[in-house]
């Protein structure tokens, strides 16, 4: 959606994959959905160099309406988690220098049972939205039909558009349609939403990071196309920080989020991170890969019989990006290979290891050179022509 929003993928902080509906705050008062949840994780992204490094939005998921709409209609929050209310919590992110993001569900109930967005409800629910000063909606799409869903999606992104107030649209409308073409419209997605979630949820689990990339490669040529600077393809949260991935698997996820140009959105517990979660999440070049200005989503050039793969994404002044991604769970791969085998135009070339911070110099492109990968591990390269001011980029992006 061309308004001027996201022109590159949004970055920062959701509630649902780590805190779900967990609604309990008598019993759990730390990790229900309140207020008190939300102005906690606009702390820790104002206060531990979250901010700075682009992470901006804080997103409220499903689970905190009230179970009626109020008088006149409208949405409310729970009162008794969100006793402030929504505008003032908006207030609270807003004085951090941080944007607050809501959830709402084309349909008649959301997900959890919570009251829906019915048709007749979208210009009301967009205007609430509007005057608490939210900045970013998801759209989620349960108990709706693919009529209501083709009539309201679009519908929803003229309501938002005609408060006057610039929101970000994140519409859940490709998940409820099988996420390809021809039941999905792409070009259209582009010119009425943001982002949009393509494929199933994201559960804490390397299973269920392998299945999402395996489902975005395996489906790349509908759907690498169909990003770019206000539009992006959403596979889902970051899980790093939670249960789920070993240190090597979380590197893997951040890297191969960066490649594929998708949100930068955290689902963890930012109050509670150790240190390696935390040095993956806030990696400068990685997240400097994923919000390159050309907005161009990557794509998977291999699958080697060794269980090896190869991501590539171009990037801005002839940089771009690799990925060497080990599917093996059982041991350390060796991998040789030349840039020529990955299509690389002729030249001398220098490669800076994302996760060790080495380079690698004296590369043109029949070197041949050997990457060690762990299980379920990834190598990641920002690669350069040497003596280009892309050089630069990495350095300042490093160094900064
Ligand atoms: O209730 C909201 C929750 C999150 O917002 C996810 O990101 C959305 O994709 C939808 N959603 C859930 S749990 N959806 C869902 C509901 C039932 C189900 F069997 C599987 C998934």
């Amino acid at each position: 959606l061309d308004n001027g929003l996201l022109r590159t993928p949004p970055m920062g902080w959701m509630a649902w994959e780590r805190f779900r509906c967990d609604v309990d705050c008598k019993d759990d008062p730390e990790n229900c959905i309140s207020e008190g949840l939300f102005r906690d994780m606009a702390d820790r992204l104002a206060e531990d160099g979250w901010k700075e490094l682009g992470y901006d939005y804080v997103i409220i998921d499903d689970c905190w309406m009230s179970r009626l709409r109020d008088k006149g209609g409208r949405l409310q929050p729970e009162p008794s988690r969100f006793p402030g209310g929504i505008a003032k919590l908006a207030r609270y992110v807003h004085n951090r220098g941080l944007k607050l993001g809501i959830y709402a569900d084309m349909g008649s109930h959301t997900c959890m049972g919570y009251p829906g967005t019915t048709l007749d409800k979208i210009e009301l629910d967009a205007q609430t939205f509007a005057s608490w000063g939210v900045d970013y909606l998801k759209f989620d799409g349960c108990y709706s039909n693919p009529v209501e869903q083709m009539l309201g999606y679009p519908l929803m992104s003229k309501a938002l558009n005609a408060t006057g107030r610039p929101m970000v649209y994140s519409c859940s409308w490709p998940v409820y349609i099988g996420g390809l073409p021809p039941s999905v419209n792409y070009s259209l997605l582009g010119e009425i939403c943001h982002l949009w979630r393509n494929y199933d949820d994201i559960q804490d689990s390397w299973d269920s990071v392998q299945g999402i990339v395996n489902w975005f490669s395996n489906n790349q040529d509908d759907l690498q196309p169909a990003a770019g600077p206000g539009r992006w393809n959403d596979p889902d949260m970051l899980i790093i920080g939670n249960f789920g991935l070993s240190v090597d698997q979380a590197r893997s996820q951040m890297a191969l989020w960066a490649v594929m140009a998708a949100p930068l959105i955290m689902s963890n517990d930012l109050r509670n991170l150790d240190n390696s979660a935390r040095a993956i999440l806030q990696n400068k070049v990685a997240i400097a890969i994923n919000q390159d200005p050309l907005g161009i989503q990557g794509r998977r050039l291999l699958q080697e019989k060794s269980r090896v793969e190869v991501y590539w994404r171009p990037l801005s002044h002839s940089a771009s990006s690799l990925v060497f991604l080990s599917r093996r769970t059982d041991m350390p791969l060796l991998y040789h290979c030349s840039l020529d085998k990955l299509n690389y135009e002729a030249g001398n070339y220098e490669a800076y290891d994302v996760f060790t911070g080495s380079t690698v110099t004296g590369l043109n492109v029949t070197t041949e050179f050997t990457v060690s990968i762990n299980p379920s591990g990834v190598v990641m390269w920002y690669v350069y022509p040497r003596s280009s001011q892309a050089d630069a980029v990495h350095r300042r992006a490093s160094e900064s």
